[in-house]
């Protein structure tokens, strides 16, 4: 068997043009979406990224503010940053790169932002709004999952998952969204006893380790579906988490990397931050872009 390959990066464009509907529409009321972006340092891997979410983000018509700050700026500078984007009418998202340099305390910056701007989901006070059940900004890279694994599979409802990772960024708000879906889920990290044992249990398996190769092809139950949330560069490229060639073999559907998961993140980080700006002006959420 040879499992159907998840496109990530066609989903990710209708899901853009869906977007981009509904910021025309918000334009006729006089309202433009404004997403900004402030990267602290000169990591070339999260240049690439900035550069394609300011060009992702004009393309679907909303406006893109850059801040680049030198990797030595003092935290009191970027919380001051924050505070004045936090301040500014225009800009209704805004996503600070992870990860800061060492001298700056992360939680305190992400904290800083105020929640209903915060598009990545990262605030403690959204993190805690998900786990409740309430109205939040959800992560972007678990909520470009859900989305794929609600077209591929329909109502995930009783299905048996298994979240490798649990980190505050996709591993534990993944599980999470598919709790609150109804999946059986399971969190597995670097301390579970038997973790291939307990992947071949799994109808819906999620990885998110940071690691090539991690989950191999005999850990996947047959028919599973497999989303490989790990972008990893190697000598051969990029990679995720999942041995994708032996995966495919025994998965019923999987996603690529690259080409699956990380084009719905940037999409769903232009979904957040259109429902950001329908939600100050007082709209109603954006149909199907918010759980
Ligand atoms: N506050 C914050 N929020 C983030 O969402 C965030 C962050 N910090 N720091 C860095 C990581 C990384 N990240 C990616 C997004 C899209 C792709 C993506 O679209 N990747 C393409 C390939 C791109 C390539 O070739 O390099 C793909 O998988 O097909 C990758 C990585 C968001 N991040």
């Amino acid at each position: 068997m040879s499992a159907e390959i998840i496109d990530g990066k066609a989903s990710a464009a209708r899901l853009r043009a869906r977007i981009a509907e509904d910021v025309r529409a918000l334009a006729a009321r006089g309202i433009t979406p404004g997403l900004a972006v402030v990267l602290v340092g000169e990591d070339p891997a999260s240049e690439v990224y900035v550069r394609s979410k300011g060009r992702m983000t004009r393309e679907v018509g909303m406006t893109s503010f850059e801040h680049r700050l030198p990797a030595d700026t003092p935290e009191d500078a970027l919380l001051a940053l924050i505070a004045q984007l936090n301040a500014d009418p225009a800009v209704n998202g805004i996503l600070v790169q992870l990860p800061l340099p060492r001298h700056m305390d992360e939680a305190a910056v992400i904290n800083a932002i105020a929640p209903e701007k915060d598009v990545d989901g990262f605030h403690v006070i959204n993190a805690g709004r998900l786990a409740t059940g309430q109205t939040a900004m959800v992560p972007c890279t678990p909520l470009g999952c859900l989305m794929l694994l609600r077209d591929r599979l329909g109502p995930l409802a009783g299905k048996r998952a298994v979240v490798i990772g649990r980190s505050n960024i996709v591993g534990k708000p993944m599980a999470q969204l598919l709790l609150r879906d109804s999946a059986t889920v399971t969190i597995a990290h670097s301390r579970t006893a038997d973790l291939p044992a307990l992947c071949r249990e799994a109808e819906i398996l999620i990885a998110a380790v940071g690691r090539p190769f991690f989950v191999q092809g005999d850990w996947i139950r047959p028919g599973a579906t497999v989303i490989d949330v790990g972008i990893n560069r190697t000598e051969d490229g990029l990679v995720g988490d999942v041995d994708f060639v032996a995966a495919r073999q025994r998965a019923g559907a999987i996603t690529p990397v690259p080409g699956g998961v990380g084009p719905m993140t940037i999409a769903c980080l232009l979904a957040n931050t259109l429902t950001a700006a329908a939600r100050t002006h007082g709209l109603p959420d954006p149909e199907g872009l918010t759980l």
